[in-house]
């Protein structure tokens, strides 16, 4: 038997927890080419990038998901039985429910509305306290505002553990120490309460708008016509909740960059839309959230002339795709006005993976993400604070990376017209 296939630790796994998201744009570095080989979990693997290869792995004929998840992944980020692990037509008929919630522009904009609001009501709040950790009010405002659009109940004091755990199930996924463990036991009490909300509005015992999230999720029938085990449907609610509440991260972030070059303040305050657009991609292109998404080949394949097994581990390099300065100019210079000028390419800028998000994985929060970033940017752009001395690094060995510190303001008073945006 192969000696790699039985120890996954004479293989890259602790090389990859140890480097992040490092670890993947230098494998390309020392196999330059278009396949770039390794052994992870004991398994073959290789790593593609570029739109050419977004292309190659978004084609359900090369790549399919089944079985490609570790047990460790499903059990934190994004649950047993999620879409993310499905293929085909059982995949697309899930996927179309996720659509019919995110891809409508209406329901975007009531989401972000609900956020703002949130938001709004925070800042006075913010005002009487001697520091924020704005990684932290950020995940509390992005979970309450989710969960009133969604038609998830919050009583008094339940924002802040909630959004504790939605942040755990994210942050715990790969690491093997204490907060990986975290993120399994916020799964399951999320799980749990979200499963005993399915039963309560399939019973009638629990009220909730009849075209919000929890209503669409419950009554959803999967391709076989029965609806989603409770545990399921509790998994896929919070597979809108969790990444919701994990744009915590990019408005970390945005602190991150409006006190890094403060010039981008003044065209955010103001009323520039176009410029808030193409801030909200170069965060999402700068800094580091996904580092990469992975399959199994669907067969024995070719890519860029390159043999493929079946069953090998295929993996897209997101972090150094969006890196790449073959594809991007100077890639490690934070530049909205990059995105003033070029036009979208779908294939080309994936921080949520590539693809057509109606046939394929790709994330269909791309409009959500980029609503709430650039709200959230302008009114974080109008508040006056200072930024105390901390530790703002941003270690790529971390997964998910974020400002050390969690980005402290201190004090926060409102600013100007605060309300309007
Ligand atoms: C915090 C920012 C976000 C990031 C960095 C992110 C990133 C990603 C990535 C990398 C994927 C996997 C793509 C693939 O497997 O090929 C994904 C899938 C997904 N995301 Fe997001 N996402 C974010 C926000 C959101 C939001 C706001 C929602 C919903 C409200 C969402 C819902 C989903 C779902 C349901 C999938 C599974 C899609 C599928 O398997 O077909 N994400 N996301």
């Amino acid at each position: 038997m192969d000696r790699h296939r039985r120890s996954p630790w004479t293989d890259s796994s602790l090389s990859l927890l140890a480097r992040g998201y490092a670890w993947l744009p230098d494998l390309r570095r020392h196999h330059p080419g278009p396949v770039a080989r390794a052994r992870l979990m004991g398994r073959p693997a290789v790593a593609l990038h570029g739109p050419e290869a977004v292309r190659f792995f978004y084609d359900e004929r090369h790549v399919v998901r089944d079985g490609a998840l570790p047990e460790p992944v499903k059990s934190t980020l994004f649950g047993h039985g999620a879409v993310h692990s499905l293929d085909g037509a059982v995949h697309r008929l899930r996927k179309a429910m996720f659509l019919s919630l995110l891809a409508d522009p209406d329901r975007v904009r009531s989401l972000v509305r609900a956020v703002e609001t949130v938001w709004d009501a925070s800042v006075p709040v913010w005002a009487e306290q001697p520091r924020v950790v704005l990684l932290d009010e950020a995940a509390r405002v992005l979970t309450e505002g989710v969960c009133r659009w969604a038609g998830v109940p919050l009583s008094d004091g339940d924002a802040e553990p909630f959004a504790r755990d939605l942040v755990a199930m994210v942050d715990g996924f790969a690491t093997p120490g204490p907060r990986h463990w975290r993120g399994r036991s916020a799964r399951r009490r999320g799980e749990a309460r979200l499963a005993r909300l399915v039963n309560g509005v399939r019973e009638g015992a629990v009220e909730v708008p009849t075209d919000c999230a929890v209503a669409v999720i419950a009554r959803h029938r999967d391709a076989d016509g029965e609806l989603l085990a409770p545990r399921v449907a509790a998994v896929e609610l919070l597979n809108v909740l969790r990444p919701t509440v994990a744009v915590c991260w990019f408005t970390a972030f945005v602190g991150h960059a409006l006190h890094r070059w403060p010039e981008n303040r003044d065209r955010l305050a103001g009323d520039d839309g176009p410029y808030a657009a193409a801030f909200a991609q170069e965060v999402r292109r700068f800094y580091p959230f996904a580092p990469f998404v992975g399959g199994r080949a669907a067969a024995d394949l070719t890519f860029g002339d390159e043999p493929v097994g079946k069953g090998t581990l295929v993996l897209l390099d997101l972090y150094g795709q969006n890196h790449d300065p073959a594809l991007w100019d100077d890639p490690y210079a934070f530049r909205p006005d990059r995105f003033l000028s070029r036009p979208g390419d779908l294939d080309l800028l994936v921080p949520q993976g590539g693809g057509d998000p109606a046939t394929g994985h790709r994330c269909p929060g791309e409009a959500v993400v980029v609503g709430l970033l650039e709200t959230l940017a302008r009114r974080l752009a109008r508040l006056e604070y200072t930024v105390p001395d901390q530790d703002l690094t941003i270690s790529l060995g971390r997964m998910i990376a974020r400002p050390s510190s969690g980005f402290v303001l201190e004090p926060v008073r409102p600013s100007g017209p605060l309300h309007a945006s």
